[in-house]
């Protein structure tokens, strides 16, 4: 026996195999260890291999669903060897196959899925592009709901591919000296903490992959897909069809969509916006609330992944959206969310069932829950708002259509599977009667059984004076004649003792022996003729595979567009209006998920403001209190352009949105020890990140940038990234700033405006009025603020003072920094490649030279580090930087000088 798990072992070595002995799962050597370690079980020896004690743990057969739930949480892959052959046939052990493996990212399994996310299986290929640049193709697949997808992305680019799809396993080239594979592994997988599977490096093949997806498909070449040139994800897809058919041991007959995603397509969301929007996990990591707790209100589990889908996904054109918007409007105006949704309810995860039929996994009650869905379909197809007429809505139309899969599914379901089947197709009970004759037949002698039974009962008492006699039936003995003992002496000798009791002694007959062994038999065969009968259902119901995916993404689309008019509904939102000229304009706009928070906590209602961005206002300064609501008015300016992005309604009374390309935000500060990277050289990289990527077409957040260093650098590296934001990405800016020198912004940049949140005084408290207000805040409140938060009275008095001194002595030498001059040239180490390369996605129009003089005053600030300045030093400073800013002169006259480039830098005073 240990041969034959050790051979078996060998074709897996990677993977923990469970090899079944009666009625355990036994796991031997290194994997018994590991899981004693990882899930607690405990370890035995038995017996001797090759003269060493074999170590091995069990698992209880019926335990197996909890602990492969355990493992696959933990990472671990999984190959399940059953017995197969039968037991006693030969001379050696039973005979043993693996009939699965369960790895993290191909689980099909209804109790290890999450019913609303999807669990996707990504398999990376990698190349150096032009300019030795890292290339990577992406190939994925949510083998429970037979979505496959491909996409080709730089380095750069792959974080956000991680955080959009959230692969529960990813696929790598074992292959390191191929030259497919540098062993390196990308920084954002690391980060991501995925488990990782690498496969051998032949298996990455680009021609291999291609075949692999026409034949998967079914269609003669990818240009038809739109998938012709992604070469790189064509090697990426070929890994991964290999690997899921290798584990589920069969072809993936349900895989027949594939989607194309290219970035330039999709509104760019990076890993920092997903997380500091809160879109689906909170910065804590909990799941709730977020913005996509607070929309799904979905009826099933397929809605609630297809939204997700759309909230991570969101397209910059805008087709879609406008498509789904007309959706809503018609849904609303026919008040036809409500029934819709009722109507939603009692529908079962078609998309899951289609791929459990195919994987031939499926089980008797989901068959019964497919047929009470499509009995139910025409009446749910009634309350859907056709959409034909020309206000209408074609996507409403053509889900409408969809909803009317072959009725010859529904009758075969109705037909063949029985009203409540058996949870297991081996207890029987499963085929309905009438569907098959030659099982009614089998049946009946069962059935007939009982009337038999009474007959002999009454035939045997005559014929032997035992009043009590009866004849009985249990699973473990079978059919006996049960005699009490004070009658035993009147049994008659063709008898046979089966059992003895306390009370009484069963026997066996002749007679009630064959009959046994006839019923007994016939209940075998029945069992037998319904598995084939099964089989032959799923057989047939193959065939509709395509029809049944469909019809799961027609449900799941329909249960969206309810949930998001629901939402609407209850929440008080409006439909966004699109235009093409650049613009974001938000009438009374609210945080959904603050504005939530608020409500339930009874604290108090949500105060709505206004944002006004164009053209001509492409930058807002936000000033005020700390816990003013800065950070809330921000982020809710980009969970509305972000609502609308994918056609949902948004909490405003009026919004008006421009072509967005990109949401960026740079907010809040965690350090990030397991990159070894402090609390500010995060932010710097986001920040630097976020100056390399906008456009004129992206939303950017700005959070307090600087804050993380001392007051002079954070107040410099903000007011030059200001600039840059204002001058050269020209993107639509929010900027909170503690720091009040860059009220002095506007003043200076044409495109930008001071706005701040109000607050009042009262004696010692502060009032927050959470209103955005034009102009510039008077001060931060911040001591107040402490008191707030019950700071004890010494500090804050002792903070006043201090305070009030700094102020004086700020009033007493006020110098103007020019924070804001124009950039000074790079060095030329200093030139991105993309620069060079004359590829900068930025607008060069308003990059203009430097000014000397501002270099110098600009090293003088980053030289100047107030923690270990004397105050006389301090003031020594400010007189030399005031001096420089008055050598600077007229900003306007600057630009003219500084395109002079001979002219001769003057002299540091
Ligand atoms: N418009 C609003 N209406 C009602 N309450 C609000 C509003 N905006 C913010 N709040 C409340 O104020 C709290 C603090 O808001 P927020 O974090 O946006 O302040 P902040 O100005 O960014 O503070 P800090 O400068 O300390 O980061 C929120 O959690 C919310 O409870």
């Amino acid at each position: 026996m240990m041969a034959q798990y050790l051979r078996i072992k060998a074709e897996f070595p990677d993977t923990l195999v469970l090899y079944r002995m009666g009625d355990f799962y036994e796991v031997f050597y290194e994997d018994a260890r590991t899981a004693n370690r990882l899930i607690d079980i405990t370890l035995t020896t038995r017996g001797q291999s090759n003269g060493e004690p074999v170590v091995m743990a069990g698992v209880p057969v019926q335990a197996l669903e909890n602990y492969l739930a355990k493992l696959i949480r933990l990472g671990v892959s999984v190959a399940i060897a059953e017995q197969v052959g039968e037991v006693g046939a030969g001379k050696g052990p039973v005979e043993r196959k693996v009939v699965r493996v369960v790895t993290p990212g191909t689980i099909t399994d209804t109790e290890l899925l999450a019913e609303r996310e999807e669990n996707r299986l990504l398999a990376l290929s990698k190349a150096q592009g032009s300019g030795n640049q890292t290339v990577y193709g992406l190939a994925w697949l949510a083998l429970a709901s037979g979505q496959l997808g491909l996409t080709e992305c730089s380095a750069a680019e792959l974080p956000a591919w991680l955080a959009r799809l959230q692969p529960a396993e990813v696929l790598l080239s074992a292959d390191r000296d191929g030259g497919s594979d540098d062993g390196k592994l990308p920084a954002a997988l690391l980060t991501a903490g995925v488990p990782l599977t690498r496969r051998p490096g032949w298996q990455f093949d680009t021609a291999l992959g291609a075949r692999k997806l026409r034949d998967q498909l079914k269609v003669a070449n990818l240009v038809g897909v739109n998938a012709q040139d992604l070469g790189l994800a064509h090697a990426a897809a070929a890994a991964l069809l290999s690997y899921a058919e290798h584990t589920q041991g069969r072809a993936l007959a349900h895989v027949n969509r594939l989607v194309v995603e290219r970035a330039s397509e999709l509104l760019e969301l990076p890993p920092a916006t997903h997380r500091n929007l809160e879109l689906t996990e909170t910065l804590r990591g909990e799941r709730a609330p977020t913005l996509l707790s607070l929309l799904d209100t979905c009826r099933t589990g397929m809605g609630s992944r297809l939204l997700r889908e759309w909230l991570t996904n969101p397209r910059r054109d805008r087709r879609e959206a406008r498509e789904r918007l007309a959706a809503l409007a018609v849904l609303q105006d026919a008040r036809a969310t409500g029934p819709l949704r009722e109507a939603l309810r009692e529908v079962s995860d078609v998309q899951r069932i289609a791929a459990r039929l195919a994987l031939r996994q499926i089980r008797p009650r989901e068959l019964a829950g497919l047929r009470e869905t499509l009995q139910r379909l025409p009446g749910l197809r009634q309350v859907v708002p056709e959409g034909r007429d020309p206000d209408g809505a074609p996507l409403l139309a053509a889900l409408h259509e969809a909803l009317q899969p072959d009725a010859a599914i529904a009758a075969l379901l109705a037909a063949a599977i029985a009203a409540e089947p058996a949870v297991l197709l081996r207890d029987g009970g499963v085929i309905a009667p009438g569907y098959d004759a030659d099982l009614d037949e089998l049946r009946a002698i069962g059935t007939n059984c009982d009337a038999f039974l009474l007959d002999l009962e009454v035939r045997e008492r005559a014929a032997t004076g035992i009043g009590n006699l009866r004849v009985q039936f249990n699973k473990v003995h079978g059919f006996y004649i049960e005699v009490t003992q004070g009658q035993v002496d009147k049994v008659p000798s063709r008898y046979q003792r089966r059992q003895t009791l306390k009370n009484a002694e069963r026997y066996i007959t002749p007679e009630l022996k064959a009959f046994e062994d006839k019923a007994l038999s016939a209940q075998e065969r029945a069992l037998g003729r319904e598995k084939w009968l099964y089989e032959q259902v799923l057989d047939q119901l193959m065939a509709h595979l395509v029809a049944l995916s469909e019809l799961g993404r027609a449900l799941a689309t329909l249960d969206v567009l309810a949930a998001l008019a629901e939402r609407s509904a209850t929440l008080g939102w409006r439909a966004p209006e699109f235009v093409t000229h650049p613009c974001i304009e938000i009438e009374q706009g609210r945080h959904p998920v603050v504005e939530a928070r608020l409500a339930e906590t009874a604290g108090g209602s949500f105060i709505a403001n206004d944002c006004r961005m164009d053209s001509s206002r492409r930058m807002l300064i936000v000033t005020g209190p700390n816990m003013g609501g800065k950070s809330t008015f921000m982020r809710q300016v980009a969970v509305i352009a972000l609502l609308a992005a994918i056609g949902s309604h948004v909490p405003a009374a009026r919004c008006r949105l421009g072509p967005i390309d990109a949401i960026h935000t740079r907010i809040g500060a965690a350090d990030d020890l397991a990159n070894a990277q402090s609390t500010f050289m995060l932010e710097m990289t986001e920040a630097s990140a976020i100056l390399h990527a906008a456009t004129e077409h992206s939303l950017v957040l700005m959070d307090e940038i600087g804050r993380g260093t001392s007051t002079f650098d954070g107040l410099a590296l903000a007011g030059a990234i200001a600039s840059h934001l204002h001058d050269r990405n020209r993107s639509f800016t929010l900027f909170a700033t503690h720091y009040f020198e860059l009220t002095e912004f506007p003043a200076r940049h044409r495109h930008a405006l001071n706005c701040h949140v109000s607050a009042v005084e009262s004696g010692e408290d502060i009032v927050f009025l959470h209103a955005i207000e034009a102009g510039p805040a008077s001060r931060s409140y911040g001591v107040q603020v402490a008191r707030l938060a019950g700071m004890p009275g010494a500090v804050l008095r002792q903070a006043r003072l201090a305070l009030e001194q700094l102020e004086s002595q700020q009033q007493a030498g006020a110098a103007q920094i020019d924070l804001f001059a124009a950039p000074l040239a790079p060095s030329p180490d200093e030139i991105s490649p993309d620069e060079m390369n004359g590829t900068d996605r930025r607008d060069d129009r308003a990059a203009t030279r430097p000014d000397p003089t501002l270099a110098r005053l600009l090293a003088a600030l980053d030289q100047s580090d107030p923690d270990q300045m004397s105050p006389r030093e301090a003031l020594a400073r400010l007189y030399e930087l005031r001096q420089l800013r008055h050598d600077l002169g007229d900003p306007s006259q600057r630009r003219r000088q500084v395109l002079k480039p001979s002219r001769l830098p003057p002299q540091t005073p």
